[in-house]
């Protein structure tokens, strides 16, 4: 993944998609500029939070990030995100914007699949009472893995020839299927221990045996690797959620589930906004006039209705979940933060006294030299230096709080 992660958010019409986004990206006053170069139209930018390696050296004070903010300690990391709209049961047919929306899929490294857990919208997102989500869950799954295996076999006749002839493998035949999807031989071998994995088997057949059941079975292996996905059970704040979420974290015992409440997120988001709260984003503390004094006085409805969400979802389930939603997004995509610095002594870059200006996200277990190449290019690296003045070798590897704050010195070009 050499280039800046993208997240998709993904599920049917109406399961809260927009207003996920919209809390994920409106990071009010708190943060500035984004790296990203070009923001297409379906592209947001969404703040990661995490503890900043500021707070590890009490300079919390000097933190001044180029890129996104940090506040007391804790970085906000822009992450590009993908709104992916119109997917509609039926999609990899065409239906709905079917196709266009998928093939803007096959750029994201991971999908958030926001789920109304609600009940409260049928499979197209129309308004009615009682519907079961788990079917949402197995739909999006399919429709993902109908037109990726669609593609897969529309040539299969020629897919086979050309393999036999070739002599190839099949990890090289595989590859070769699915460049169109970013996959690299390594994510197709991943695939492939997926496949081993999932259907408790040691070797593969031979390409040219494999009927549309064993097809499948290796498409579906392949999506695990490819699209590493977050399920957001969303509009948890509703009473006829609890039911559901049961059934769906039973049935899904090993996904990443996270709960949510997207309105909630907004609605706090706004009153903070507008002085009559105090709000710890991604946490259950809201404080009100009563706690502190400076904050405006609400009057007896919205009073009410901060009290509600404090029952219902707050200290219910701990917080409205959105902020967990990203961060569980760059967890199962094992990322974690790097700082490049200049000054090893100070954390600082190239002027000023600000520190730990810059931060990338990277997937641990990374060389170092890796890292530096995807930040500065094809650059040659005299040293690497890591906390403490330490010699680190390009061939170490990062890891959570290790190997993660580096200063790089390279041939000089004059
Ligand atoms: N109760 C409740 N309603 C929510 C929540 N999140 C979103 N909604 C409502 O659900 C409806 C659909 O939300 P959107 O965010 O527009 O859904 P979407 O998935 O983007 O829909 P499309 O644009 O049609 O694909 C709106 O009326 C939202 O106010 C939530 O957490 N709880």
């Amino acid at each position: 993944m050499p280039r800046e992660p993208l997240i998709a958010i993904v599920g049917k019409p109406s399961s809260g998609k927009s207003t996920t986004l919209n809390s994920l990206t409106d990071a009010g006053a708190k943060v500035g500029a984004f790296p990203f170069t070009t923001i297409e139209p379906n592209k947001a930018t969404g703040y990661l939070q995490l503890p900043c390696a500021c707070s590890r050296f009490g300079k919390e004070d000097l933190c001044k990030p180029n890129y996104g903010a940090c506040k007391k300690g804790t970085r906000f990391v822009p992450i590009m995100l993908l709104d992916v709209a119109g997917l509609v049961p039926g999609a990899h047919e065409g239906r709905g914007l079917g196709n266009k929306f998928l093939f803007d899929l096959s750029t994201a490294d991971a999908l958030i699949h926001v789920v109304d857990v609600s009940g409260t919208t049928d499979s197209n997102g129309k308004a009615t009472r009682g519907y079961d989500p788990l079917n949402d869950i197995d739909w999006l799954q399919e429709e993902i893995r109908q037109w990726v295996q669609g593609n897969l076999t529309k040539n299969w006749g020629s897919v086979v020839r050309r393999h036999t002839s070739t002599k190839s493998m099949a990890v090289e035949t595989l590859q070769r299927q699915f460049s169109g999807y970013g996959a690299n031989m390594n994510m197709v071998q991943l695939a492939i221990n997926q496949y081993y994995k999932d259907y408790q088997c040691t070797n593969l057949p031979p390409l040219e045996t494999w009927d549309n059941e064993m097809i499948t079975k290796i498409v579906k292996s392949f999506l695990k690797i490819k699209f590493p996905t977050v399920l957001a059970l969303n509009k948890i704040d509703h009473p006829d959620a609890d039911k559901n979420i049961s059934k769906i974290v039973l049935k899904y015992p090993n996904d990443k589930i996270i709960l949510s409440s997207a309105i909630t997120e907004v609605f706090l988001r706004k009153l903070a906004k507008q002085g009559y709260v105090q709000y710890e984003e991604g946490t259950e503390f809201v404080d009100t006039h009563e706690d502190i004094d400076t904050l405006k006085v609400m009057d007896e409805k919205l009073s009410q209705r901060v009290e509600k969400i404090r029952d219902l979802v707050l200290y219910r389930f701990g917080s409205t979940g959105v902020v967990q939603v990203l961060q569980a997004a760059v967890d199962i995509l094992d990322l974690v933060p790097v700082y490049p610095v200049r000054n090893m002594n100070t954390f600082t870059g190239s002027s000023g006294n600000n520190v730990f200006r810059d931060c990338v996200m990277v997937k641990r277990g990374t060389q170092v030299g890796a890292v530096a190449r995807s930040i500065m290019g094809d650059v040659t690296i005299v040293a690497i230096e890591g906390v403490g003045g330490i010699k680190i070798s390009e061939e170490d590897v990062v890891d959570k709080g290790k190997n993660d704050i580096l200063s790089f010195k390279l041939v000089s070009n004059n």
